[in-house]
């Protein structure tokens, strides 16, 4: 019979499938070097976000887009991850592939971050720019 930290069957409980979401999400963490730049830029975002006092709306959009990257850099490590397990260190045309597309999806999910924060930020910064002209 396996070890409980073995475990190989189904969850048993929701409790048991939250636990082990929650230490998928710290192995990402922590194994992760690219995830926690990427939330060390989210947090200075929303300090600036506190900074500027923004809108309901703007918060909104600013969220989505930082939740929007972490999960694309999620399924991109999710894919490595699996191409590492499936082919191990052989150099094959097709891993080449699958990685490169999916850091593609990483890029395109980081412009359209740039281009939210920009929709965010842009006018909160001209309005500045504006007050010291006064
Ligand atoms: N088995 C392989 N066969 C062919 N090319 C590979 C293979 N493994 C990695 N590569 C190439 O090396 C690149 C980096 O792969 P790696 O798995 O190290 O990703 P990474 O450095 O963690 O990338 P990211 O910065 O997107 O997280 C891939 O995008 C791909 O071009």
């Amino acid at each position: 019979m396996a070890s409980p930290d073995k475990q190989v069957t189904k969850n048993r409980h929701f409790f048991q499938s939250l636990s082990h979401a929650i230490a998928g999400l710290h192995t990402f963490f922590v194994e992760e070097g690219n995830f926690r730049r990427e939330f060390v830029l989210s947090a200075l975002v929303l300090i600036a976000a506190v900074v500027f006092r923004v809108s309901w709306f703007e918060w909104f959009v600013l969220i989505l887009a930082i939740l929007l990257v972490f999960l694309s850099e999620l399924w991109n490590t999710i894919i490595e991850n699996i191409v590492d397990f499936v082919i191990g260190n052989q150099y094959h045309e097709r891993a080449k592939k699958i990685k490169d597309m999916s850091a593609g999806a990483v890029v395109l999910a980081g412009i359209i971050a740039i281009v939210c924060g920009a929709y965010v930020f842009v006018p909160h910064l001209l309005h500045l720019v504006g007050m010291w002209n006064h």
